[in-house]
């Protein structure tokens, strides 16, 4: 089995508060674009499961694709030979680790008939990772809780957006993002409340209504970020928002044709640019 695993940005994402377990409440709406990693699987007899990277991730039993087919197989017959391409830059804020997990939740369980429900991979998915439940959505989606509680909207419009990736990079970088974030910058799930309506009507949607609480803290431990930001808004003359807890950040094209040009733009700026459409589902199937 051949899949195209998408990324996510948050269109959205608000911090109501401190949890007592050390995370935080959300307010976010998440959405799949067109960026992806391929994963290749095959059951094998050996009860074993094998992985290999190609790209920027760890490998071996360190990948949280590996932690996933686990999770599913343990004391199983079935096991498993994984090939993983990252096409997703990884620790960037696109959930790209996320989204392997949940595919690779999918296709165990499709591929080894292990026959397992929805909720049943949505609990497994929630002690993988606060953003893993919503690739087992994908589309548009709010998350609620840690970000792990899902409900889909509808999907009702394609959009492009340019990605950019700058390169910076930071170990433990969520954990990190959300321990700068400052209580006074917590704010009670209007934004979100207002864009889903917008969503669920069928409105269209400008970089006006986009919204990220955690800027400022992700400033606070990239003071480049700043400087980035400011220049992607010269340069193309549009609004940019960060992308869950960066450094991504994003904005709304009008066209494909009108993020051709913007993408050249960006070319002067070191790290990677994409542009991207929006997707109505978190990953494409292709058997081999
Ligand atoms: C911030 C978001 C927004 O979509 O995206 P990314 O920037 O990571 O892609 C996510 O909530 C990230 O989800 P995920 O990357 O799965 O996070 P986890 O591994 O569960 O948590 C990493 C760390 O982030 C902090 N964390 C995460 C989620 C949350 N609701 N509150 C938190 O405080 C905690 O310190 C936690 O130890
Ligand atoms: N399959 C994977 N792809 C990417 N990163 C992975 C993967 N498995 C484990 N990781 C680890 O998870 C961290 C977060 O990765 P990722 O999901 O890409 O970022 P983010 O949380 O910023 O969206 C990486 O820095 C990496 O060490």
């Amino acid at each position: 089995m051949r899949i195209l695993s998408y990324c996510k940005i948050n269109l959205c994402l608000e911090v109501l508060g401190r949890r007592p377990d050390g995370y935080h409440d959300l307010a976010t709406i998440f959405q799949t674009v067109s960026l992806g990693d391929e994963l290749i699987l095959k059951p094998n007899q050996s009860s074993c499961i094998r992985l290999l990277v190609d790209g920027n991730a760890p490998t071996g039993e360190d990948n949280i694709v590996h932690t996933a087919a686990k999770m599913l197989l343990r004391s199983k017959e079935c096991g498993i030979d994984i090939i993983l391409r990252k096409g997703i830059p990884s620790g960037a804020g696109l959930g790209g680790g996320s989204s392997d997990a949940a595919s690779t939740l999918e296709a165990v369980n499709k591929l080894c008939n292990l026959h397992l429900s929805h909720e049943h991979l949505l609990t497994i998915a929630s002690s993988l990772g606060a953003d893993v439940p919503f690739f087992l959505y994908g589309g548009t989606a709010v998350g609620r809780d840690r970000g792990d509680k899902i409900s889909p909207l509808p999907y009702r419009r394609e959009y492009y957006f340019l990605l950019h990736v700058p390169p910076f990079r930071l170990e433990r970088k969520t954990q990190r993002v959300f321990a700068a974030l400052q209580p006074r910058e917590y704010t009670d799930g209007t934004f979100t409340v207002q864009l889903s309506r917008k969503i669920a009507a069928g409105q269209q949607i400008t970089n006006a209504d986009l919204y990220n609480s955690l800027f400022p803290a992700a400033v606070r431990v990239w003071p480049q970020l700043a400087r980035r930001h400011d220049a992607l808004q010269e340069i193309t003359h549009q609004a940019w928002v960060l992308s869950g807890a960066g450094p991504t950040l994003y904005t709304i094209v009008e066209s494909f044709q009108v993020g051709k040009k913007l993408l050249e733009d960006l070319r002067q700026l070191d790290g990677q640019s994409f542009l991207v459409r929006s997707t109505p589902v978190a990953r494409e199937y292709q058997d081999l």
